[in-house]
């Protein structure tokens, strides 16, 4: 269980805007419970959320947990999900496509966090990673692994590794966490 920090701690720290990919459907208490603890803590240490911008699924959890814990809420979403938009974000950003979407929700973080999620968060994820991968960005990754449910990922990136896939080391590309405690832990956050 995570816990909570005194308000000298908390003022000591920088905010940071930290962009969370994650499912946009309705999903198990394994997995709501997990990104509500860690939602919890993000708005409680003063962080901002940059995430898609719906509220759909475990999007709205985690969006949901930051603002009720006092943290601020830029949504960066996309056109042709206008409609379902969060109508009470601090900030709403509505992009043209999936493509400018990627590229300004990147911009507007100082860290990215990969939650569970499907096609939607892998491809959110691999662009970013990519990007990494070729220098254009330092900003630090880290994917939580709630429940195991990358360690398919985790196993297929470390074959990369050793078989000669990555040009950098695993651990310099992206770092695993187990839970939202662990995250902020890697991030100094
Ligand atoms: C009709 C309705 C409520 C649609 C809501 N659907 C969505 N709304 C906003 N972002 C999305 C949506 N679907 C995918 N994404 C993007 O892709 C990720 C989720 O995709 P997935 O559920 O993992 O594959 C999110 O990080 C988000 O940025």
């Amino acid at each position: 269980m995570a816990s909570d920090i005194s308000p000298a701690t908390a003022a000591a720290r920088t905010p940071l805007n930290i962009c969370v990919f994650c499912s946009a459907a309705d999903l198990d208490g394994v997995y709501t419970d997990a990104a509500r603890e860690f939602a919890g803590l993000i708005g409680k240490r003063g962080h901002s959320l940059v995430w898609g911008g719906s509220d759909s699924g475990l999007m709205k959890v985690v969006a949901d947990g930051v603002q009720e814990a006092g943290g601020r809420l830029v949504g960066i979403s996309v056109e042709f999900l206008r409609n379902v938009a969060r109508p009470n974000a601090d900030e709403m950003i509505v992009t043209a496509d999936l493509a400018e979407r990627k590229a300004v929700m990147l911009a507007r973080a100082d860290a990215i966090v990969v939650m569970v999620g499907g096609t939607g968060t892998l491809d959110e994820a691999t662009e970013i990673l990519e990007l990494r991968k070729h220098g254009m960005h330092t900003k630090p990754i880290v994917i939580l692994n709630t429940a195991g449910f990358y360690d398919g990922l985790q196993q297929q990136m470390r074959r990369m590794e050793a078989e000669g896939f990555l040009p950098l080391a695993l651990d310099e590309l992206v770092t695993f966490a187990d839970d939202g405690l662990q995250v902020l832990e890697l991030l100094g956050a």
